[in-house]
């Protein structure tokens, strides 16, 4: 196998359009099988490796992790009308080994430590370009890979709850008229202080929207992307609230916080950003924790949306981990864009394991 260093993965000195614009190819390589059979809501895969909403800007970036040995790929949140990035830097490496939520600060880094503070606005292609993308995505992906498209709706002034509901069920229905095998509603988004970025923490309006994304995708499974729930009591009202609608719940989006650089000046407008990468391992493992519980404790007969887990996982023994906690997947955004092998690398650690479904 070739070294990591010579598989190409996006440039955080380059503008998004950039990176957008230099997606790279797909490679030949022939990862590992994992012992047992997986499914991601239902849909049979090979293993329960995935990419989260967020590095995959196009189809061409789809099909390059796809080669790379993930099985199931998000498609980057797209939106009803075309939006641009952030500023650079979209990618400001800090230095922190955890983060549990309700930290001030953090301090930004010269060298990638594993973690990250991501300013990116959720940019979107206008719906001319993602639904062809798609479609053509679609098309050229095998079909044992599952493409699952990220959605969110974009509030304008004046909107009501419902306006904004039937903006994400707009772009849930293209989506899967351009050939989506799953759907995501992005309910966190820590870096648009609009109702749109928050609705994990509000479980009243985010089942008003999850039920008017329902009523769209039907038969087709629907996630629900939520950010950093630290408390029992409110992931169980956010549990019951989306209950009757989510095939899974993908966790943890980010943990939340300001960065300063070495003078202690506070960098992106003193706006907090979402850190992602290992230091987020921990608060992600333990939401995944409160989760499973509360999942355990359904009635047998209540259908029991599916876990799927990133933030921090970065090798086969957190795979394990986090499988072994209840999570029925295991996504990876940081770590894939900083080591373009590392599904490869994972698959083969965990060729032999016996113990995968602990
Ligand atoms: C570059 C980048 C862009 C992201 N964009 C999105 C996005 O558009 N929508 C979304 O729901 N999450 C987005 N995320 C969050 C990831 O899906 C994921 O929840 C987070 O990065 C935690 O996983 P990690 O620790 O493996 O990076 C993004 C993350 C990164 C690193």
């Amino acid at each position: 196998m070739r070294a990591s260093q010579q598989y190409p993965r996006y440039d955080i000195r380059q503008t998004y359009q950039w990176n957008y614009d230099n997606a790279p190819a797909p490679v030949e390589l022939e990862p590992a099988d994992l012992p047992g059979s997986w499914s991601f809501c239902g849909l049979p895969v090979s293993s329960p490796l995935g990419i989260p909403a967020g590095p995959l800007l196009n189809g061409k970036w789809v099909r390059y992790y796809a080669s790379l040995g993930f099985d199931v790929l998000t498609y980057k949140t797209v939106r009803s009308s075309a939006r641009a990035c952030y500023p650079l830097p979209n990618l400001q490496p800090v230095q922190t080994t955890s983060l549990v939520g309700g930290e001030q600060r953090v301090s930004l880094s010269e060298t990638m430590q594993g973690s990250w503070a991501v300013s990116f606005g959720m940019p979107s292609a206008s719906p001319d370009v993602w639904r062809k993308d798609i479609e053509q995505t679609r098309t050229l992906l095998s079909a044992e890979k599952v493409l699952s498209v990220s959605v969110v709706g974009s509030l304008q002034p004046g909107w009501s709850l419902e306006e904004l509901a039937d903006d994400y069920a707009l772009c849930a229905k293209w989506a899967i008229e351009s050939g989506a095998d799953c759907i995501e509603t992005n309910f966190s988004c820590p870096n648009v202080c609009t109702r749109d970025g928050q609705l994990y923490q509000q479980p009243e309006a985010a089942a008003l929207v999850a039920s008017r994304v329902k009523q769209i995708t039907g038969s087709v499974p629907y996630l629900i992307k939520i950010g950093h729930v630290p408390d029992q009591s409110q992931a169980q009202e956010f549990l019951q609230a989306v209950l009757p609608f989510a095939s899974g719940i993908v966790m943890t989006n980010s943990v939340a916080t300001t960065v300063v650089d070495q003078k202690q000046n506070l960098l992106f407008g003193g706006e907090q950003r979402g850190i992602c990468g290992t230091a987020t391992k921990q608060a992600s493992l333990n939401q995944l924790k409160i989760f499973t519980d509360l999942i355990s404790k359904l009635p047998a007969e209540a259908d029991k949306p599916h876990l799927i887990s990133c933030g921090g996982i970065s090798s086969a023994s957190d795979v394990k981990q986090f499988l072994a906690a209840g999570a029925q997947a295991t996504h990876l955004a940081t770590a894939a864009m900083c080591d373009p092998l590392i599904a490869c690398q994972i698959r083969q650690a965990l060729s032999n394991s016996v113990d995968l479904f602990v």
